[in-house]
């Protein structure tokens, strides 16, 4: 299988702030991979080094085979990128931004752009400035698509989006890219959407890719179980996998990264008058995995990063 994206020990220092740190990412061609953390955990600057708007400080990235850093006019012509807010020139009219982008492009696909204007009803008299987020974000999605990319860079595209724009707008970029095997890397905060759409999840917490895995692996490896005791809650032992716990009264909740026959184990001992495994979606999930400490686990197809600079410790 062929990589679509690739990085190594990629590492972004804002000052003597570690943003992102030796992130390795290895992305199979035709994989909708959702980056997902929460504010500030370092998507946007991935994404901006991916795509060459912002400097490494150490270590590499590569897009469809080939260094970020030098990057043919040819590959950078199979590559869009969305950027977050969709900043588009607003004087412009929908008809004139479409003709003005075409320009940069030697493929351009003309009766994509006309069913999807179609699909969401846009008129190219329209004035970009009169446009809602919604019917912006659309836009960007048209001139994104129009040149056929093999790989489509979405940071957050969704933002500030109704729910019901929102789920259109990336059930149609499924079914526009995914129709022709390409592979999308988009940034989200919105879990629900992401639980639909994405083969594949990186959570990034603290600048630190924690887990990248399928989204369905995530879901069903945390587990959430809830403790009832009858006298105060007991200290809790020590146990591969425990990233999280919490009590309140009498109640002590778990959370597992796998939950296997140890750890089943582990929770007898504590010998609690009644056991509750919780059902949790992606965005229960997610929550409760980014609460815990900040712990690497292999299990979610992650290693601990190692400082790339020369002398530096292990990270934190
Ligand atoms: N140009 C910059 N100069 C200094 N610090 C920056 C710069 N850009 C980002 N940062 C900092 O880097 C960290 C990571 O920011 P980044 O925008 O990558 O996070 P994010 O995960 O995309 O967050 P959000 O979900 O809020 O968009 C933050 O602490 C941010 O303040």
């Amino acid at each position: 299988m062929t990589l679509a994206i690739r990085t190594e020990s990629l590492t972004k220092y804002y000052g003597s702030t570690k943003v992102v740190d030796s992130l390795g990412l290895s992305i199979d061609e035709g994989t909708v991979y959702a980056l997902l953390g929460r504010n500030g955990a370092g998507k946007s600057t991935t994404i901006k080094m991916l795509t060459g708007m912002v400097r490494p400080s150490y270590g590499r990235a590569e897009l469809l085979g080939e260094d970020v850093a030098t990057l043919a006019p040819e590959t950078r012509s199979r590559i869009a990128y969305l950027a977050e807010g969709h900043p588009l020139p607003s004087w412009m009219s929908v008809g004139e931004v479409i003709r003005f982008t075409r320009a940069f492009y030697e493929d351009w696909d003309h009766d994509l752009v006309e069913s999807v204007l179609d699909h969401f009803a846009l008129s190219k008299r329209a004035k970009l400035r009169r446009l809602s987020k919604g019917q912006l974000a659309q836009v960007s999605l048209i001139l994104g698509i129009a040149p056929d990319p093999e790989l489509l860079i979405l940071d957050d595209p969704t933002l500030g989006l109704d729910t019901n724009v929102r789920r259109d707008f990336l059930e149609s970029m499924i079914q526009i890219i995914q129709r022709r095997g390409r592979t999308i890397l988009f940034s989200s905060h919105v879990l629900g959407d992401v639980e639909r759409v994405a083969d594949r999840i990186g959570i990034m917490l603290d600048g630190v890719l924690r887990v990248d895995c399928p989204t369905e692996h995530f879901k069903e490896a945390v587990r959430k179980i809830v403790l009832t005791f009858d006298r105060d809650v007991p200290e809790v032992p020590e146990c591969p996998g425990l990233v999280g716990s919490w009590h309140v009264g009498h109640r002590l909740e778990l959370i597992f990264a796998g939950y296997g026959s140890e750890q089943e184990a582990a929770v007898a001992s504590l010998d609690p008058v009644e056991v509750e495994r919780v059902e949790m979606n992606l965005e229960d999930t997610f929550i409760e995995y980014t609460r815990g400490p900040r712990r690497s686990l292999s299990f979610f197809g992650t290693e601990e990063p190692d400082d790339p600079r020369p002398g530096a410790q292990g990270a934190a």
